[in-house]
């Protein structure tokens, strides 16, 4: 008798997996064959000095700039070919792009919620407003509540979607260090409940050891070091992961960057 024939057990593709993309501005080179996947659950660092190419990349995996070479899958959806359902398992935050001030907590949630076509957005909302401990504010306009309760809501619009991959550009930025430190806690248990991945830029290597659980370092638009953020710094003969920093930004061409 022959044995069945059984389909291979496939893995989950990862929720975000970039091959080598590339970006020049009017000739010059800001990104120059980036590589670099975040599995499910996984909290992701997007480090490196100013002008590393941290936001041109941020760009392109959000779909706002088109790589001049390269692919970016989320989920293993080619953005380039199915744009639509691959940004629909992705959600962005950063602190320059604030909620409107003059509408309230619920207005902006449900305002997000019609915008990204959610079945029941009401519904949803108030299920957030719920969790994120916001249902007193809901009637508060956004431009008068405090920094950290609008960071709260605005982490609160992330998840409308449900997403599977969250990119946070520096989000703890404008918050005190009590504040701050309650939505890297919000974010940890995000990702470890309901295995959202998240790629995470920001300037502040405490934070980023605290946080990642895997960091990339990028210097002139290249991957130039990546690992355990508590790992890194040793492993490289530095007392930190700030000095590592420090030194390859004063120094990308002595650790393998070209101009
Ligand atoms: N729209 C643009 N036109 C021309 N050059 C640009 C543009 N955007 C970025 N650049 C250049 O591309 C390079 C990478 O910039 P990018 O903003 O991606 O870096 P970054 O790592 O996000 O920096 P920062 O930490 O300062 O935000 C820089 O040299 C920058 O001057």
């Amino acid at each position: 008798m022959t044995a069945p024939i059984t389909a291979p057990a496939t893995a989950a593709p990862p929720a975000l997996e970039v091959r080598d993309i590339a970006k020049r501005y009017a000739g010059k080179a800001a990104v120059r064959g980036i590589s670099l996947r975040v599995e499910a659950g996984e909290i992701v660092g997007l480090l490196g000095p100013n002008g590393a190419g941290k936001t041109t990349t941020i760009n392109m995996i959000l779909g706002l700039l088109a790589p001049d070479s390269g692919q970016v899958l989320i989920t293993g959806l080619d953005l380039a070919r199915q744009r639509t359902a691959a940004l629909a398992m992705v959600n962005f935050q950063a602190s320059y792009a604030p909620l409107p001030g003059n509408l309230t907590v619920r207005q902006n949630l449900l305002f997000f919620a019609r915008l990204y076509a959610l079945a029941q957005p009401a519904r949803r909302v108030g299920e957030l407003l719920e969790s994120f401990k916001l249902t007193a504010l809901a009637h508060t306009r956004c431009g008068l509540l405090s920094s950290g309760e609008q960071a709260r809501v605005a982490l609160a619009k992330t998840l409308l979607n449900r997403p599977r991959l969250l990119l946070l550009d520096e989000p703890t930025s404008s918050l005190d260090p009590a504040t701050a430190d309650d939505l890297r806690r919000m974010i940890r248990d995000l990702a470890a409940r309901n295995g959202c991945a998240v790629l995470w830029t920001s300037h502040n290597m405490l934070e980023v050891e605290q946080v990642c659980d895997r960091v990339l370092l990028l210097a002139r638009g290249r991957v130039l070091l990546q690992g355990d953020p508590r790992r890194l710094a040793a492993e490289h003969g530095d007392a930190s992961l700030e000095d590592l920093f420090i030194r390859i930004a004063r120094e990308p061409l002595a650790h393998g960057v070209d101009a």
